[in-house]
């Protein structure tokens, strides 16, 4: 069987208004249906941009298709259907519930006359329990936490439920536990639902949550590949830095060696 490609990103460029140089110059990438990628690369290197042209916020140059669609041709609504972003930031300034804030993941389904069905709802209660945070439900998302905010805006994500889903630093804010459990429920969603998920990352510690990493470099990919990409050539190209890598149970422990 030919495994279907989902995520098809090939020669984006993108430049930001008034900056004289490419951000992003001719980025490539790849994943199939129910893969799970992530995108390793100093600070300042050109990830979120990618994501944020991948979900179509920003106008690049070049082709993002997902399920065979261009993104940049396709109207929100339906957009929604297909890939789902959750940011590192989030803009949310109204005092709405968590509850309220998740069951607004499932306006793209919504019929306008009849408003969220008993389902959206169970689907909303689901999504809390799976990520244990049942408590937050009644609280106001303005009053959470940096971290909680984070959980609850991937479980949004998660309601929304979209054929691909992006996720920049998925893990940002989170504590240990929070971290792990985050990756592995996007893990599991992914091979459950066959839903494809790119994220970006800055411990390479957590690539094995992903089938796939990618590694960039001056705003391009300069590399793709599974657990073999961790070695010490990779970081001292992507970073600069002299790394230790250590072997530990079929997992690649990466070691700073300064
Ligand atoms: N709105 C903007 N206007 C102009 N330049 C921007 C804008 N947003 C980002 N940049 C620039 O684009 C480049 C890439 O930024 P981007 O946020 O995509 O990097 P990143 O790899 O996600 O970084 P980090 O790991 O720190 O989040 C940086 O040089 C940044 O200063």
């Amino acid at each position: 069987m030919v495994e279907k490609i989902m995520l098809d990103v090939s020669n984006v460029n993108f430049n930001y208004k008034f900056e004289n140089h490419n951000v992003l110059d001719k980025c490539n990438l790849e994943l199939k249906k129910g893969e799970v990628g992530c995108i390793l690369g100093q600070n300042g290197v050109g990830k979120s941009t990618l994501l944020k042209c991948i979900t179509g916020l920003l106008n690049y140059d070049g082709n993002v298709k997902v399920a065979n669609k261009e993104i940049s041709q396709i109207n929100p609504k339906e957009r929604s259907k297909l890939i789902t972003y959750s940011a590192q930031e989030f803009s949310i300034n109204f005092n709405y519930s968590v509850f309220e804030i998740l069951l607004m993941g499932r306006n793209p389904y919504v019929n306008f006359f009849n408003g969220p069905t008993a389902e959206d709802e169970e689907l909303v209660y689901k999504t809390l329990n799976k990520l244990q945070i049942e408590h937050l439900a009644n609280k106001s998302f303005l009053s959470l936490s940096g971290g909680q905010k984070r959980l609850v805006m991937i479980a949004r994500a998660l309601i929304q439920d979209s054929k691909v889903m992006i996720f920049d630093e998925p893990t940002s804010f989170l504590d240990f536990k929070n971290q792990v459990l985050i990756l592995d429920v996007i893990k599991k969603i992914s091979k459950e639902y066959e839903k494809t998920i790119l994220f970006s990352l800055h411990d390479p510690n957590l690539t094995h949550f992903s089938d796939k990493i990618f590694t960039m470099k001056n705003g391009t990919i300069v590399n793709s590949g599974g657990q073999d990409l961790l070695n010490k050539d990779t970081f001292m190209d992507i970073y600069g830095l002299s790394t230790d890598i250590l072997q530990y149970n079929n997992k690649k422990i990466v070691i700073p060696n300064i």
